[in-house]
């Protein structure tokens, strides 16, 4: 049995109760019911345009775009100067994402009631909606390859009903919501057909070469040397079925380090990032005449194209798993969205709908930006590999370098216990000391700083060893060399050993992030400065941001060894006292109990 007031409604026929029905049914939100009392309404009294408006609104939130239309048609038919209808037809347009005609209903709204507040504000919305979506005019030839291309994707299948492209110039390029996106819903398709594979690239003629000499284990990068080989075939063929896609591609990579002009790298002087710059020309140099040299018809590719295309590979595939075989992919569309974290959306390839999907974590509104994360990564990485940096990264680290000291009599021992006769350790460092990378680098600062009894080394060292063999014992499993106890003693979990040794550890922070700034030729606050011009080029403000990135880990891990220092000196109280005082060391919480409370108390103890 329907319940009572169901059964009621059943029976009503006045046409305005049903309108008020309809009402309570639409603001809560039960659109299907509300559908269904409208309906009810106009067939009890067609004449009321009001009638269809409602019902117009009902269908815009179901989706049923034309079926709105035709609804407020209907309305100015019955009632021809109904700024309401009008105003319902924009947003049905909008919806339909045809702007132009949604800007020209709500002008007509607006001649009719030109105070009313709503149709004012969709008036601003969607004037602005046009201009940022038409930053490029139709006839740009940007434009055309992009309407191309979409057309190409739909055709084959793919779907982004709720997705649309900006140009903020015309090769820098992100995704915004056209519509309001839900949590949950998945808001991009594009079919395996349209997938460009690392497979494809092992068939193509020169992939095919390329594989036979074993080049994708003897390559520094196999993955990107053989999709960038791809492209630069494909770009080739008239007739290629990626044409469309491989149109739109970037064409500019001036933003990728690897190309920054002699100018622009004055701009990272004294920064060891130079170095990993350097270290990519190389690799890049070597994959490249490796695959010359062994598949020949590929050195009539100049490097300078080898070289971008690498950076494009780079910078816009992903790693997927189809039918069961991992692989790497350039998937059109989804390479359009910018990075941001937190993680808004997620995507992967499934088996079971034969592509791949982008899905929404959370609520988009409309015409916010759309991003993908491209990872926790350090600014070095984002800007060697994708040609930009992220503001306000917490991932970032600075590369520094710890040698033996030259008068260290343990040298030889030490290098004998660990097995390892290199004159120095690198270490990504980071601003806090909480991170495990920090664990390893103060171990090994311990270990290098160590100048006291060596059997306490020893022990520490028996200790590993015994722990090799019960892991030995306990467990065969294939495990991570970084953390396979077996390969015996690696100076990595050093607890702290003496006052003495730690006081030496701070020391040698603190002078090595010195000595590491002052490679530098700005100051952190004259950076300040200089990111305030406005006469500075994409490249240069990246290059300062980048720099004051650094020097900012360097400052705030020389300022952490000299506040901390005095304390060696001080008893347990007093210690946690100026801790206590020094709000900036709330950061280093950890450190200070495990190392040097913990140093204190056991030596007080003696
Ligand atoms: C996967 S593509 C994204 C689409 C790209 N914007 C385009 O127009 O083709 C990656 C490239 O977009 C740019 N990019 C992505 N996220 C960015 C961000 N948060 N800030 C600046 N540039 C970004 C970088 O040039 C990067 O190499």
């Amino acid at each position: 049995m329907p319940p009572k007031n169901k059964k009621k409604e059943k029976d009503i026929k006045d046409p305005q109760k049903l309108k008020e029905l309809g009402n309570k049914a639409f603001l809560a939100k039960n659109f299907e019911e509300a559908l269904e009392l409208y309906s009810k309404a106009i067939e009890a009294d067609p004449t009321e345009a009001a009638f269809y408006t409602n019902r117009a609104a009902v269908e815009i939130e179901l989706e049923k775009f034309d079926d709105a239309l035709t609804d407020c048609d209907r309305a100015l038919e019955l009632k021809p100067a109904f700024a309401k209808a009008h105003f319902r037809k924009a947003q049905a347009f909008r919806e339909k994402l045809e702007n132009l005609s949604a800007i020209e209903e709500t002008k007509k709204a607006l001649e009719i009631e030109p105070q009313t507040a709503d149709f004012l504000k969709l008036f601003e919305e969607l004037k602005q909606e046009y201009e940022e979506d038409n930053s490029l005019p139709d006839d740009h030839p940007e434009k055309i390859r992009f309407d191309r291309m979409l057309r190409w994707l739909k055709e084959g299948g793919s779907q982004f009903d709720k997705l649309k492209i900006r140009y903020y110039t015309a090769d820098y390029r992100g995704v915004h919501a056209a519509r309001d996106i839900k949590k949950g819903e998945t808001i991009l398709y594009v079919p395996k057909e349209q997938i460009i594979t690392l497979e494809m690239a092992f068939a193509s003629p020169i992939g095919k070469l390329m594989f036979e000499k074993g080049l994708r284990q003897r390559l520094i990068s196999p993955k990107h040397s053989f999709l960038s080989c791809f492209v630069m075939q494909e770009r080739r063929k008239p007739d290629s079925p990626f044409q469309h896609y491989l149109d739109i591609l970037p064409k500019n990579f001036s933003n990728f380090p690897i190309f920054f002009t002699e100018e622009e790298k004055l701009w990272l002087k004294g920064s060891p990032f130079l170095d990993q710059i350097e270290e990519k020309i190389l690799d890049i140099k070597s994959d490249y005449d490796l695959i010359c040299k062994e598949a020949p018809p590929f050195a009539q590719f100049p490097i300078q194209e080898y070289s971008e295309i690498r950076m494009m590979v780079s910078s816009r595939i992903f790693g997927i798993q189809v039918d069961g075989v991992k692989t790497d992919g350039f998937v059109a569309y989804a390479d359009m969205l910018n990075h941001k974290r937190p993680r808004q959306t997620t995507w992967n390839y499934t088996d079971d709908r034969r592509g791949f999907i982008i899905e929404a974590l959370d609520d988009i509104k409309r015409g916010e930006q759309v991003y993908d994360s491209y990872g926790k990564k350090c600014n070095s990485r984002f800007f060697l590999n994708y040609g930009f940096i992220n503001l306000n990264n917490d991932a970032n680290e600075v590369p520094i370098r710890i040698f033996y000291n030259p008068d260290d009599k343990l040298k030889q021992v030490k290098q004998d216990m660990i097995k390892d006769t290199a004159e120095y350790k690198k270490f990504r460092v980071v601003e806090t000391f909480n991170e495990r990378i920090m664990q390893e680098f103060l171990s090994w600062l311990r270990f290098v700083e160590y100048d006291e009894n060596i059997m306490l080394l020893i022990q520490y060292q028996a200790a590993a060893q015994q722990a090799a063999q019960k892991y030995r014992r306990g467990d065969d499993s294939d495990s991570d060399d970084q953390d396979d106890p077996s390969k015996g003693f690696k100076a990595k979990d050093l607890p702290p050993l003496s006052i003495r040794n730690e006081k030496k550890v701070l020391t040698k922070i603190a002078q090595l992030c010195r000595a590491q700034m002052e490679q530098y030729p700005t100051s952190i606050i004259e950076d300040r400065e200089i990111l305030e011009r406005e006469d500075l080029t994409f490249n240069q403000r990246n290059a300062v941001l980048y720099r004051s990135g650094e020097k900012h880990i360097l400052f705030t891990l020389m300022f952490y060894a000299e506040k901390i220092l005095p304390m060696l000196d001080m008893d347990f109280k007093a210690a946690r006292q100026l801790a206590q005082k020094t709000r900036e060391l709330d950061e280093c919480g950890d450190y200070l109990t495990n190392s040097i409370y913990y140093l204190i108390k056991k030596e007080n103890a003696k």
